[in-house]
């Protein structure tokens, strides 16, 4: 009998992702990123554009039932033959799939896909910060994730490293860690910062602020204990950035959710946009803490830059 849909779906994007960080690396070392300017601090490079037909033809090739939104629009989806990954990662499928998700069906699933997350931070050169995101949403809530980072050294010298997480099941790829008792960091934008995303984080006083990129390496940060929250007071995020992160997070007993404390929906039809910002901890008390904590001219203000 074949394996459950959604053990078979993780079990491709976790080779796909890795193709989609081979492909990354390729258009870096050809050094002609032909960048073209959607809006406002907003780009894309031929890595965002090659990276996502690599994710979206293999995808809906295996599973031409689910939906599969990407970040990049509906692009042109006939690829070279050497990008299209048909070969399921072995050792995930042996995983027993949870219980919960053993009868989730083609129509009940939607893949939101970030090809290349942190593209400014990949413009510029802080190419450790760019991460790769699939993420698996079943209904409407966030269930499973995959964070490639296509620019990680493994100590074995290789480049890469996979990062996944499945409710009900757990995580793998990384080493989870604890941050410092002692000190209160505080992780947000590098490349997208204003006046009320700092409001936003002296209310809460932290005693060390990590400026990264991209939605994906910010949550390894919270994975791996490098900083205790998340915080990000604007409407710039999509679905696309926080589904694999709030997965994976969460599969690790972490929570993501807007500065509300409100979970967003993954469900097809949702506004792409995450209009309340962006807030995640690895302790679900420090994240009440914060919610309590934060100014309401925050959310007021928000939306309006
Ligand atoms: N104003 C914005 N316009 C477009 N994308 C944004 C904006 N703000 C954030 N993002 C997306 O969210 C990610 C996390 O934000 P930040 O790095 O600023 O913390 C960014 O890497 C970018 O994803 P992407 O690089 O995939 O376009
Ligand atoms: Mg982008
Ligand atoms: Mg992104
Ligand atoms: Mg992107």
């Amino acid at each position: 009998m074949a394996e459950p849909l959604i053990m078979r779906v993780m079990a491709l994007s976790f080779n796909t992702v890795k193709r989609a960080g081979a492909i990354i690396r390729e258009v870096m070392q050809r050094g002609d990123l032909n960048i073209v300017e959607k809006g406002k601090d907003d780009l894309q490079t031929e890595a965002d554009r090659s990276a996502q037909r690599c994710i979206i033809a293999s995808l809906n090739k295996e599973f031409p039932k689910v939906q599969i939104i990407g970040e990049e629009g509906l692009i042109e989806q006939s690829i070279p033959e050497e990008w299209l990954v048909t070969e399921i990662d072995a050792e995930f499928i042996k995983f027993k799939c949870p219980k919960e998700w053993n009868d989730v069906k083609e129509e009940d699933m939607v893949i939101w896909v970030d090809p290349l997350d942190g593209t400014s931070e990949y413009a510029h050169g802080l190419l450790e910060h760019v991460t790769v995101l699939v993420g698996i949403a079943v209904k409407d809530s966030a269930v499973g994730g995959i964070i490639h980072q296509p620019y990680y050294k493994q100590t074995n010298g290789e480049m890469g490293r996979t990062i996944w997480g499945l409710k009900g099941l757990g995580t793998g790829g990384f080493k989870s860690s604890l941050p410092p008792s002692d000190k209160f960091i505080i992780t947000t934008t590098r490349s997208h910062s204003n006046a009320i995303i700092q409001a936003s984080i002296d209310a809460l006083s932290p005693t060390e602020v990590i400026r990264v990129g991209g939605a994906g390496f910010k949550v390894l940060h919270l994975l791996e204990g490098k900083a205790h929250a998340y915080v990000f007071a604007s409407a710039g995020t999509k679905k696309w950035d926080t589904c694999a992160p709030e997965a994976v997070l969460e599969a690790e007993g972490g929570i993501l959710t807007d500065l509300k404390g409100q979970h967003y929906s993954y469900s097809k039809d949702v506004d792409h946009v995450n209009v309340n910002g962006i807030l995640a901890s690895m302790s679900h008390m420090c994240h009440d803490n914060i919610v309590k904590k934060l100014p309401s001219h925050i959310f007021e203000n928000m939306q309006k830059i």
